[in-house]
C-alpha cells in the first residue's frame, strides 16, 4: 500500500520539540522567528486526533502508541524509513485498517466504527489510480456522480478544477495520452473536486523524474494554499517533506521520533536518527580533544554539527569566527566532492571522518586528498542530539 497519496495535517501532541521528555536539553524549546502563519495554524482548531494507536499485524506491530493532532488547513507530512509505519498510519486514517488499540477522531468524533467509504476524505496514489477507460472529464464526474451531484453541476465543477490544475484543453483525453505529471494532476482534482474535508497522500511524486518532482511540489503548495486543504502527506523523500510540509513527523519503527516545522527538525534534530534521516551529520566522537559547546552536555546525548557549519583552512590560517566561539580540530582530506555549487569535503580526524560542505566562492584554497587542514566551528553550532 505505500503508492498511495493523501494530504492532512498532523500535529504530533506526543513527540514535538516542545513537549519531548529530553529534561533540560537546550532543543526542548521551540525555534525562534515563527512566522503569522505558523502562529494561525496552532490556533486553528484540530480537525484529526490519533490517541494512542496501534496497529498490530500477529508478531509486527506496524504502528505503535502514535498521538498526533492535526489542525485545520495544516500540511503534515509524515516522513520515515521503509518499513517505519508511515504507510499504515495513513490507511488507519483512511478507514482502510482498524487500530489494533487506542482511536482516532476526526472533527472530533471517534470514526472507529465508520467505514472508509463513508469518510469524507480525498485520496491520491503514486501509481494515480485513474479509470484507464473514461476521459479525464468523466474521471473527475465520478466523485460527484458518487455524491449525487446533478449534471449541471458537475459539468461546472470538473470545468472550474480543469482550469485549476492546467488542464482545461485535456478533458477528452484518455489516462494513457497523458505524461505522469499531468496524470498526477488530474488524480490531484479528482481528489480535491468534492471538496472534502482533508487530503491524504500517499508518496505522491514518487513515480515522477526529478525535475518533473520538483515543478509538481511547487504546484501542490500552491494548490494547498489555494484550497487551505488539511493535508496528510507519506513520503520517504526529505526533499518533498522539506518543500510542502507546514510540519514534518519522523517516525522510527512505527513509534514517532519528533515532530516539528521544517527548519526546527533540521536545525534542532532530537536524536541522531532524525538527525542522520533529515539531512547529513557530524556527530563528534572519538575526536582528539573534547568537543565544547555554549550549553552543557546533557547525559545520554552526542555532539552533532551539520557539515555547512565547518569552515575547512589551511593549519594555522586565521579562522573565520570568534576566538572564543571557535573549536578547531586538524585532519587529512580523504576525499573532496564537486558537486555543482559546493564543494563537499571528507576529512580524517582521529578515527571519525568528518563532512564539510563549503560554497565554492572564486579565490577560495582547494585541498586535495591527502592535505592536512583545519576545521573549525562555532560552538553555538554544536547541538546535542540524544544517541
Ligand atoms: N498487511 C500487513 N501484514 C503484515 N505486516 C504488515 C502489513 N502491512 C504492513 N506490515 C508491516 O508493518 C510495518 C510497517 O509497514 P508500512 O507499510 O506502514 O511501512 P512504510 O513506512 O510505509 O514503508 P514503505 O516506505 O516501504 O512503504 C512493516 O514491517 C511491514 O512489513
Amino acid at each position: 500500500m505505500s503508492d498511495a497519496l493523501i494530504i492532512a495535517r498532523i500535529d504530533s501532541g506526543r513527540a514535538s520539540p516542545s513537549n519531548l521528555n529530553l529534561g533540560s536539553r537546550p532543543f526542548n524549546v521551540a525555534a525562534s522567528g515563527r512566522s503569522t502563519e505558523d502562529n494561525a495554524l496552532e490556533q486553528s482548531p484540530a480537525q484529526i486526533e490519533f490517541r494512542n494507536v496501534t496497529k498490530r499485524y500477529g508478531q509486527v506491530t506496524a504502528v505503535q502508541d502514535v498521538s498526533l493532532t492535526v489542525r485545520r488547513g495544516e500540511f503534515l507530512t509524515i516522513l520515515g524509513p521503509s518499513g517505519s509505519g508511515k504507510t499504515t498510519a495513513l490507511m488507519l486514517l483512511a478507514g482502510f485498517v482498524a487500530p489494533t488499540e487506542g482511536d482516532i477522531l476526526i472533527a472530533g468524533n471517534s470514526v472507529a466504527a465508520v467505514p472508509s467509504y463513508r469518510r469524507d476524505q480525498g485520496i491520491v496514489f503514486q501509481s494515480y489510480a485513474l479509470f484507464p477507460h473514461l476521459t479525464v472529464r468523466r474521471n473527475l464526474e465520478f466523485p460527484l456522480e458518487m455524491r449525487g451531484v446533478n449534471a449541471g453541476d458537475r459539468l461546472k465543477r470538473v470545468d472550474r478544477i480543469l482550469e485549476r490544475v492546467h488542464l482545461k484543453d485535456f478533458g477528452g483525453r484518455m489516462p494513457s495520452q497523458l505524461s505522469g505529471g499531468q496524470q498526477q494532476r488530474v488524480a490531484l482534482a479528482r481528489a480535491l473536486i468534492a471538496d472534502p474535508p482533508f487530503l491524504l497522500l500517499d508518496e505522491p511524486l514518487g513515480a515522477l523524474d526529478r525535475n518533473l518532482r520538483e515543478q509538481m511540489q511547487i504546484e501542490m503548495k500552491t494548490l494547498h494554499k489555494e484550497f487551505g486543504i488539511t493535508t496528510i502527506c507519506v513520503t520517504h523523500d526529505q526533499e518533498e517533506a522539506l518543500t510542502l510540509s507546514d510540519r514534518i513527523v519522523v517516525m522510527r519503527a512505527g513509534r514517532i521520533e519528533q515532530t516539528d516545522r521544517p527548519e526546527a527538525l533540521y536545525d534542532r534534530p532530537a536524536s541522531r536518527f532524525v538527525a542522520n534521516f533529515l539531512g547529513e551529520a557530524n556527530i563528534l566522537e572519538n575526536l582528539d580533544c573534547d568537543v565544547e559547546s555554549n550549553a552543557p552536555q546533557p547525559p545520554g546525548t552526542v555532539p552533532m554539527i551539520r557539515p555547512e557549519r565547518i569552515c575547512v583552512a589551511a593549519p594555522g590560517a586565521p579562522t573565520r569566527s570568534d576566538e572564543r566561539q571557535r573549536q578547531s580540530v586538524t585532519g587529512i582530506v580523504e576525499d573532496m566532492i564537486y558537486a555543482g555549487p559546493l564543494r563537499k569535503y571528507h576529512v580524517r580526524v582521529g578515527s571519525s571522518v568528518l563532512v564539510a560542505r563549503e560554497h565554492a566562492a572564486s579565490g577560495q584554497q582547494i585541498f586535495r586528498q591527502g592535505d592536512t587542514v583545519q576545521l573549525d566551528w562555532l560552538q553555538s553550532d554544536v547541538r546535542f542530539v540524544e544517541a
